[in-house]
């Protein structure tokens, strides 16, 4: 069934594990996210940043916003797992007060660049609208390096928990994004990959709400290599290893972004697939491999948080 994503966060709070958050921009990578999570009887949230939403729409994000949210309640409605639709990086208005009015389970307010008095009255303002919608809020504190958005944040900032305190007992958001040391993307750490595990404790003892981590793909080097074998170039790929992941979870983190890892997955099935059978054009053919990489990414990773079996 399609439902809150505060359904599934309060469940994955309550008994400390983590929920794979996993962004679309098709109906492809929806097909596999579903096929994982009824594989491994698991809640899954898909999200959908302002760029899918105007890919899905060709170029019109109210249209994409719609459109994502049938096809999502098509699958849901199939499926006894628990599916949610978030809006992922919410930065505009206009985008946040789309996906509310289509539909979408709940949306992140991403003000980070803000100063912290700014972020604060922003988040305010969007979580009046969305839960007088019913509709549940992530906002975030601190920045990622990399680019996000339009946003290019030049490098990390951490998130002070004395901050997060006041933040969510001022904005009355649902789940907080606290920046811990990882980016976006497939290149997160020059040196050791390393996350603030203490900050993430303070901020889970300060606010006491459902956590999200962002930037938080592992890279996997299995699916890089085959990617690189058949042609790619992902020189110096790095991510967060499983083991990071699962003390985050220990520490409070109960909402996992993951996008990058279904990227590498499903390329690296692609061009292994097209260069062993130049002869194939059947796209029923041609993404066999794409699909089970992206899907083995995906279960391997619910195993990994402890979403298994809590569907
Ligand atoms: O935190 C994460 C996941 O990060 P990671 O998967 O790169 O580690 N995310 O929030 C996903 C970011 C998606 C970016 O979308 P666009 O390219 O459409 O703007
Ligand atoms: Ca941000
Ligand atoms: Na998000
Ligand atoms: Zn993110």
């Amino acid at each position: 069934p399609y439902v809150d994503t505060k359904v599934i966060l309060e469940n994955a709070d309550k008994h400390g594990y983590g929920v794979p958050a996993l962004n679309i921009n098709n109906l492809e990578f929806l097909h596999y996210i579903i096929e994982a999570g009824v594989k491994k009887n698991s809640p899954v949230i898909i999200e959908t940043s302002q760029g899918a939403m105007k890919y899905a729409g060709n170029g019109d994000f109210r249209k994409g916003a719609e459109i994502f949210v049938k096809m999502v309640k098509a699958f849901a409605d199939e499926v006894d797992i628990p599916v949610a639709l978030h809006l992922d990086h919410g930065k505009s208005f206009e985008h946040i007060v789309a996906a509310i009015k289509a539909g979408y389970s709940s949306v992140m307010i991403d003000a980070s660049e803000h100063p912290f008095e700014e972020n604060m009255k922003i988040t305010k303002e969007i979580v009046k609208i969305a839960h007088a919608a019913g509709v549940s809020v992530e906002a975030e504190l601190g920045q990622l390096a990399g680019i996000e958005d339009e946003a290019v944040a030049a490098e990390n900032v951490l998130v002070d928990p004395d901050e997060a305190k006041k933040f969510v007992e001022e904005t009355g958001v649902d789940f907080l994004a606290p920046a811990v040391g990882t980016s976006h993307g497939a290149f997160k750490f020059k040196g050791a990959a390393k996350i603030d595990y203490d900050r993430i404790k303070k901020v889970k003892e300060y606010t006491k709400i459902p956590l999200v981590l962002h930037g938080a793909s592992s890279v996997v080097p299995e699916f890089v290599e085959i990617a690189e074998k058949h042609g790619a170039d992902f020189g110096g790929a790095k991510g967060v290893p499983s083991e990071i992941l699962q003390e985050a979870v220990k520490c409070g983190i109960n909402k996992v972004n993951t996008d990058t890892d279904l990227r590498i997955a499903f390329v690296a099935g692609l061009r292994e697939f097209l260069n062993a059978n130049p002869k194939e054009f059947d796209p029923r053919k041609y993404f066999k491999l794409a699909r089970e990489y992206t899907i083995k990414v995906i279960t391997d990773r619910m195993d990994v948080l402890g979403s298994t079996g809590k569907a």
